[in-house]
């Protein structure tokens, strides 16, 4: 009897030891280094208050955040992964722009092999295939681009607002599979709900030609799947938390994220739109003709002006192109509807601001006569002031990491040495709410965003987009005057400029110094003095210098021959690219406005919102908006609803 209760009791501490190891074999990973940490929980790391929904993502990064006060960097646990958090500013920059090659990718945990069409998509491709398709599909986002694309996101918003128009006029119409409900003359939506529908149908139309209504064809396949796939609560949610923690596993389990019937639903909606376009010669100037191109290896790329990379990129097969699909279902969906919802829940909460802003949208429709034009949403400075401080508050993509793929030492005490495969997260939303870059952070307050205030934002603290040549792809913005863009360029070490040399030859070899530039050169500093002298101001104290990666924008006469010839005769780039990689810089740490896929979708569905409907609290509006802690998306409990009722004054549209 006293044998066995030895036995037993030897057997169970054996056992919990064993566990134990299990769970914290990884956890001297910082201490063995030096490393300022948080100290970590068996299995959970420092994950536990999200594992037990105690606390939202979002307030964990605060936490872990506040709690490293005092260093510029720490190290965290997510379960048993070691992740170091990057507090300070200059080091996020350095990590995501300056010394980019050594962060060239993402922590993201699913291989192309594994999980075909989410492995291959942009967002998880690693290394120089991820450098090919970016280059690839960044000339789609561009500004001429999206002026054609405009259009067809208007015709959006208006089909969700006169939708909406008819359900408050016409009390007979049935409203079904939509969460609308009508109440007396106010409209209560389910602004995410109504959000989601729309960002879907912007998307269907602008990458893939597809016209959706799904508002009046709520139950639409391509928006019924659309949001399958960007479900992340439930039994996806476990998958992906089992893909974090064992991807061997799961591999060994046959577990995926996506299942087949959606991945399948995508392979052939692809397929037939591509062979529809084939058979019938169709060209849109879309993602889907990009993409078409770029599978037979016939899309000029930017190798007819630099690349030093190889001359032919590799052909993409079928499973490529449903990938970028998918991504931008994934990337476009969720993000740009919650914008939407976080912001008309706060015009709501504040209605001075609401009533302003609907001030600035009538005054802008008036001049233009009615009429929506993409340079008034681009003029619009309130609505941009509204919609960052929105971001601010409440970014749609809370942290974002990188991966390192070469050994790299962070520039900060102590020293700590990075390996290939240790990863870096970059907390977005805790930077938002830090007083000593936005004082009073809890406070919407647009001013923020004002011209007078915005320049005194510090650089990498507001990242709502991410932040160097990884950001997000929605977000690039050519700079004013440049009617051409070529691509994007990865320079390789040889040729990458020292920071000072660089930047420093900007202001010194301006217009004044006419003999050390091209005659083109010349010409082109002329005619830009301007935005040269706005890059110079804001490049001024932190001269970035030249990264790995510049997104490449020139002037058409500044052909490829030009930059040659300037590479030959100095060694360097010419002028004119070394300027808009400079504005790519700025615009990668500022943010600012203009013409971004992203914020233009926004921007419209905010304007034709406001210009016809007034945002009413209902008994189910959250007064105050509280994240919810069960959910992987950031959302609030109890769903985005709000009060629609029409405005007297309706001739805008
Ligand atoms: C308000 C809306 C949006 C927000 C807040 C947002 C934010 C982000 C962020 C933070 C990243 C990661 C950047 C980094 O790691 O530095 C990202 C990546 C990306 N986004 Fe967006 N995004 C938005 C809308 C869109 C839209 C509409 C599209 C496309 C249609 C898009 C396409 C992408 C892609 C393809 C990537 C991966 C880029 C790469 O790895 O090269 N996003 N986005």
């Amino acid at each position: 009897m006293l044998e066995s209760l030895w036995v037993w009791t030897l057997a169970t501490g054996l056992i919990s030891i064993i566990v134990y190891l299990l769970g914290t074999w990884t956890h001297d990973h910082f201490s063995k280094k030096n490393v300022p940490h948080l100290k970590p929980v068996p299995f959970l790391g420092n994950m536990g208050p999200l594992a037990l929904r105690i606390a939202s993502f979002p307030e964990i990064l605060v936490d872990w955040y506040n709690r490293l006060k005092g260093h510029k960097y720490g190290g965290v646990y997510e379960f048993l992964n070691p992740v170091i958090l990057l507090r300070d500013p200059e080091l996020i920059k350095m990590v995501t722009v300056k010394d980019f090659e050594h962060f060239l990718d993402r922590g993201v945990p699913i291989s192309e092999e594994d999980e075909p069409l989410i492995g291959k998509g942009l967002f998880s491709r690693r290394g120089q295939r991820w450098k090919d398709m970016r280059s690839t599909l960044s000339p789609a986002f561009t500004s001429s681009k999206m002026k054609n694309m405009f259009v067809l996101i208007k015709e959006c918003g208006k089909q969700l607002t006169d939708f909406l128009e008819k359900c408050i006029k016409d009390k007979n119409m049935t409203i079904e599979g939509c969460k609308i409900e009508r109440e007396g003359n106010i409209l209560a939506v389910e602004m995410k709900d109504l959000f989601t529908r729309y960002t879907n149908d912007v998307i269907a139309t602008s990458a893939f030609g597809i016209s959706c209504d799904s508002l009046s064809h709520p139950g639409n396949e391509f928006y019924v799947l659309g949001r399958d796939v960007t479900d992340f609560s439930g039994i996806r949610a476990m998958k992906l938390l089992g893909l974090v923690l064992s991807p061997k596993l799961m591999k060994l389990l046959r577990i995926k994220l996506l299942p087949n019937s959606v991945a399948n639903f995508f392979r052939s909606l692809v397929h037939s739109t591509m062979s529809t376009r084939e058979e019938k010669g169709i060209v849109r100037p879309d993602m889907i003709h990009l993409l078409m191109q770029a599978k037979k290896g016939t899309l000029q790329g930017d190798d007819n002006v630099t690349n030093n990379s190889k001359n032919t990129k590799p052909k993409w097969d079928d499973d490529d192109i449903t990938a970028q699909v998918v991504l931008f279902f994934l990337a476009g969906f969720d993000t740009v509807s919650t914008l939407l919802c976080f912001a008309s829940q706060l015009l709501v909460m504040h209605p001075d601001i609401q009533s302003r802003l609907q001030d600035e949208i009538d005054q802008t429709l008036k001049e233009d006569e009615g009429k929506l034009t993409y340079e008034a949403v681009h003029g619009m400075k309130y609505l941009d002031m509204v919609v960052s401080e929105t971001l601010r508050l409440y970014p749609s993509a809370v942290r974002i990491d990188r991966r390192c793929v070469k050994t790299y030492t962070l520039a900060a005490e102590p020293h700590c040495t990075l390996k290939p495969g240790d990863t870096v997260n970059i907390p977005i939303y805790a930077l938002h709410h830090d007083p000593d870059y936005f004082p009073d952070p809890e406070k919407f307050d647009p001013e923020r965003f004002s011209d007078e205030n915005k320049g005194s934002i510090k650089a990498c603290t507001y990242l709502p987009f991410g932040s160097g040549p990884r950001n997000c792809i929605g977000i690039i913005k050519q700079p004013e005057g440049c009617e051409m863009f070529i691509g994007e360029l990865t320079l390789p070490a040889s040729r990458q400029f020292e920071s000072k040399v660089d930047l420093d030859g900007l202001g010194v070899v301006g217009p004044q110094a006419p003999d050390l530039l091209l005659p083109e050169e010349v010409s082109f500093v002329k005619q830009h003095q301007e935005l040269l002298e706005d890059v110079w101001d804001a490049c001024e104290g932190s001269r970035d210098g030249a990264t790995a990666v510049i997104a490449l924008m020139t002037m058409p006469r500044c052909s490829s021959r030009v930059l040659r010839r300037g590479d030959r005769e100095r060694g360097g780039i010419p002028l004119c690219h070394r300027v808009y990689y400079a504005a790519t810089i700025l615009l990668c740490r500022r943010g600012g406005s203009g013409s971004r896929f992203a914020l233009m979708e926004a921007k419209i569905a905010l304007v034709q919102l406001l210009s016809r409907f007034n945002l009413k609290v209902v008994p189910k509006t959250a007064i105050q908006i509280k994240i919810s802690k069960s959910s992987f998306n950031m959302t609030i409990d109890g769903g985005f609803w709000l009060g629609l009722e029409q405005r007297v004054k309706s001739e805008t549209q």
